[in-house]
């Protein structure tokens, strides 16, 4: 199925599933958990009691209006909020049952596990293979100078950036075009050998073309890493995902099959805002 249309002309193909009352993803191998989680921004509360399952298997979205809470929630998983003094996260997060917001977890270590991408492709300004070897050199995942290259190659190759620079590898990574930047970012999260991969709306600043690409590049990491993506874009959410989030005011309204939610959504809320009612 391609977009929401086919899924609408395809409904009756659909297994039913558990639904929006359970977080789980009930035939993927469990990767994260959430519950109850609360975050506070000084005084104010940007989300409410989220209770979430993330499977390994499947790339999950996260989708709803502007400001409800999509990206604060996404960063919960893997600290990534640490770095806002004034937010707060309670509640329960565990990466393969072990909680990543106890005192003993090594956060430099979570964040290779939990990789992210967000939504402007950030390279640093070093050459396509510093951006890439960077992390694998900081966590001592190579021994040797060959070995270096082949993470690197391998990284961009799976990236699907590869066949492009190979024969610049010495230029910078700011000069490749918006869409190539954004694969040297998902090649740098590779490189550290992730579990998770985050994207924060990685293609709201890319091209059509480039955004297919990031697409595409998504359906094929599948299963290798659990992937979890924010978007604006329900097509994308269709497109790419087999297990989507709707939240609304901070809060998780549903989370289901992607092509159930889209053609039969449980909740009021959750019609009303893929039926364009509202966001
Ligand atoms: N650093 C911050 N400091 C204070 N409030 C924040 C901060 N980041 C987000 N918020 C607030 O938290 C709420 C949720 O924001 P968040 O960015 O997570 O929503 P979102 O669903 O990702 O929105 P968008 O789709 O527009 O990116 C909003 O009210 C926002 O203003």
């Amino acid at each position: 199925m391609n977009n929401v249309g086919d899924m609408m002309n395809d409904a009756t193909d659909i297994q039913a599933e558990p639904r929006a009352d359970t977080p789980a993803p009930t035939t993927d191998t469990l990767k994260m958990t959430a519950r109850n989680v609360d975050v506070f921004y000084g005084a104010k509360q940007a989300i409410d009691n989220v209770s979430i399952d993330i499977g390994m298997e499947n790339v999950t979205a996260f989708i709803g209006p502007s400001g409800c809470g999509k990206s604060t929630f996404l960063r919960c998983l893997n600290r990534m909020n640490d770095t806002i003094p004034i937010a707060r996260v309670t509640g329960q997060i565990e990466l393969d049952e072990h909680d990543i917001y106890d005192p003993s977890m090594d956060v430099v270590q979570l964040r290779a596990r939990v990789g992210m991408v967000f939504q402007k492709p950030n390279p640093f300004p070093k050459s396509i293979f510093e951006n890439v070897a960077y992390g694998p050199r900081i966590h001592g995942l190579a021994t040797s100078k060959a070995e270096l290259d082949e993470i690197v190659e391998k990284s961009l190759i799976r990236a699907g950036l590869f066949e492009e620079v190979k024969d610049r590898l010495n230029d910078s990574g700011t000069a490749l075009s918006g869409g190539q930047q954004q694969r040297l970012c998902i090649a740098r999260a590779i490189a550290v050998d992730p579990e998770v991969i985050l994207m924060d709306e990685p293609c709201s600043a890319l091209d059509p073309i480039a955004t297919a690409k990031i697409e595409e590049l998504i359906n094929d990491l599948r299963g290798k890493y659990a992937i979890v993506i924010v978007t604006h874009n329900m097509q994308q959410a269709a497109r790419v995902s087999q297990r989507t989030a709707f939240f609304h005011l901070g809060t998780l309204v549903e989370y289901g099959e992607t092509s159930d939610l889209f053609t039969n959504p449980s909740q009021d809320r959750t019609k009303d805002y893929i039926t364009g009612r509202y966001g």
